[in-house]
């Protein structure tokens, strides 16, 4: 691992499931200290794509490198690097917001204060609630706060703010902003396209498992001919994005 790797290197990356073309072919690279968001419709394949580039599925084409480490020889020490946060957390239910914190930082040499971690993600009322207890946006937080609890220099996260309300939504930019002011490396998948021109500087249009533009907000939205990045998606995708829930 030398300082000139790029934080995530993905080429040419391939994934069916069963007959579904999931990933057919995606490339991206995000540069140290950079963020770059993951747009695409519904089923466009943007969680595959994450989960392959995080080491939890295999890609049956392509190549995956996180600061110069390959996701399955080098699984220990990537887990040293790497936060990831996912849409759907496997947590063990019966254990208390602080047992599942405290168990993650056990993972880490210098992990963040437990009470920072609570704090950040505002669960601290919460810290003695079993994990099947929160709602679903606390759940949410929560594992937000399990992905960055050992000091990750590289982060995925995965519909970061879908189901969160308002306030807590813009609380979670203002982490990611934090992080960013750190030095942390982003990938983010989104659907809410005022979250990646906040937080991203690159964003990368999936449509039916292929990277169809990679580039700023900007320059999306103008290469498009359009007035807004959610116009941009449209006009590049040809599908309408799919509605948060209310
Ligand atoms: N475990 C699985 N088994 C079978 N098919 C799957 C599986 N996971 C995803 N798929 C299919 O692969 C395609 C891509 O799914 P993926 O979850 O990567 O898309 P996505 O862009 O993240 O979608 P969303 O915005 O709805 O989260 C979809 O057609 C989906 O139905």
């Amino acid at each position: 691992m030398t300082s000139i790797e790029p934080a995530i290197l993905a080429e040419r990356l391939a994934k069916s499931y069963r007959g579904t073309r999931a990933v057919v072919d995606v490339s991206l690279r995000v540069e140290l200290g950079e963020a770059v968001g993951v747009v695409g419709a519904n089923g466009a394949g943007k969680t595959t794509t994450v989960e392959m580039i995080a080491g939890l599925r295999v890609p049956e084409r392509g190549r995956v490198r996180v600061l110069g480490l390959d996701p399955r020889r080098d699984r220990a020490r990537l887990r040293q690097v790497l936060g990831v946060q996912l849409q759907q957390a496997h947590l063990h239910h019966a254990l208390r917001v602080t047992e599942l914190v405290d168990l993650y930082r056990s993972f880490y040499p210098d992990p963040r204060p437990t009470g920072e971690l609570l704090d950040l993600v505002e669960l601290t009322e919460q810290r003695r609630t079993s994990f099947d207890k929160l709602s679903g946006g606390q759940q949410q937080r929560l594992s937000i706060a399990l992905a960055i609890a050992g000091r990750p220099r590289v982060v995925i996260l995965d519909e970061l703010t879908t189901g969160l309300d308002p306030a807590a939504r813009r609380r979670m930019w203002a982490t990611v902003e934090r992080l960013r002011s750190e030095g942390v490396s982003v990938l983010l998948v989104s659907h809410t396209m005022e979250e990646v021109e906040r937080l991203c500087d690159r964003v990368a249009v999936l449509d039916a498992g292929r990277v169809v533009a990679l580039d700023t907000p900007a320059d999306l939205v103008a290469r498009a001919g359009a007035s807004t990045l959610d116009d941009a998606f449209v006009a590049l995708t040809g599908r309408q994005l799919a509605k948060e829930p209310a």
